[in-house]
């Protein structure tokens, strides 16, 4: 019989649907964390009071923070920059919320793009946007790209040796998609750099001394992970570091 399956928290965003604010998290994240983590995947929203991250973290195995096309208001890093529409100001910050009680309680955190933008800042980090420098159309196709081809759009990326990404990818340079415009300017508290890409860019952190695993890629490996051995790895590091955090009692009731 198969052991139980993990739950995996994965966060919304804010949408408008039918001319109202609604909460949303598009397919693809949910059918990887079930597919390819084999974990349950349950959906976060994010408006709701702040007090309430401690609750719902008690009740998981993981927390996945999704990308999003929304960029984090630089305020939120200290920056006196103007905000690149569009914000999501309620997924700012009850995901900041989500992942000091995740941290705290130590259930283990990833992050995918957005994601891993939102963990760097919540550990003290900084952000800047790309769009101004050279080298930029580098990490996102042009404006007006169909699906498909924004997701073609990727790089190469050296991974650092020893990393967890490492590990688990085993191997030194992969090819990654790319669909982002903000990127780590300074690492957060404890971060390490898992991978760099064009322009020094980095593409992966991994937490030094988190009680439970902290990871985070700038890509998306939930993006048609088939046949992509680096990108399945993810899911199942995910789903390994989310079923050991429940430890069910050797020999307990499985379903
Ligand atoms: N807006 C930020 C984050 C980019 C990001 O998460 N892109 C994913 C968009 C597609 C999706 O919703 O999965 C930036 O530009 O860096």
């Amino acid at each position: 019989m198969a052991l139980k399956k993990p739950v995996i928290g994965v966060i919304a965003c804010e949408r408008i649907v039918e001319g109202e604010p609604a909460q949303a998290v598009k397919h693809r994240y949910l059918e990887a964390v079930e597919q390819h983590a084999q974990a349950v995947p349950m959906v976060i929203p994010t408006n709701q009071d702040q007090d309430n991250a401690a609750a719902i973290v008690e009740r998981l195995d993981a927390l996945l923070l999704t990308g999003s096309g929304s960029n984090i208001e630089p305020r939120r890093y200290g920056s006196d920059s103007p905000a690149m529409a569009p914000t999501d100001p309620g997924r700012d910050t009850f995901g900041a919320a989500l992942i000091h009680a995740a941290i705290t309680a130590g259930k283990p955190v990833f992050g995918i793009c957005r994601g891993l933008q939102e963990i760097n800042v919540a550990l003290g980090g900084t952000l800047r946007d790309m769009r101004a420098q050279r080298g930029a159309d580098l990490h996102h196709a042009p404006d007006g790209a169909n699906l498909e081809d924004t997701f073609a759009h990727g790089h190469d990326i050296e991974v650092a040796p020893g990393s967890v990404l490492q590990r688990f990818a085993s191997a030194t340079a992969l090819k990654v998609n790319s669909v982002h415009f903000q990127t780590i300017d300074r690492l957060g508290e404890g971060l390490v750099a898992n991978a760099t890409g064009p322009s020094g860019v980095i593409e992966a952190i991994s937490a030094l001394k988190t009680p439970a695993p902290v990871f985070a890629v700038q890509w998306h490996p939930e993006w048609q992970p088939e046949g992509r051995p680096h990108d399945l790895a993810f899911w199942k590091y995910l789903g390994e570091v989310a079923r050991a955090n429940y430890l069910p009692a050797p020999g307990s009731e499985t379903t």
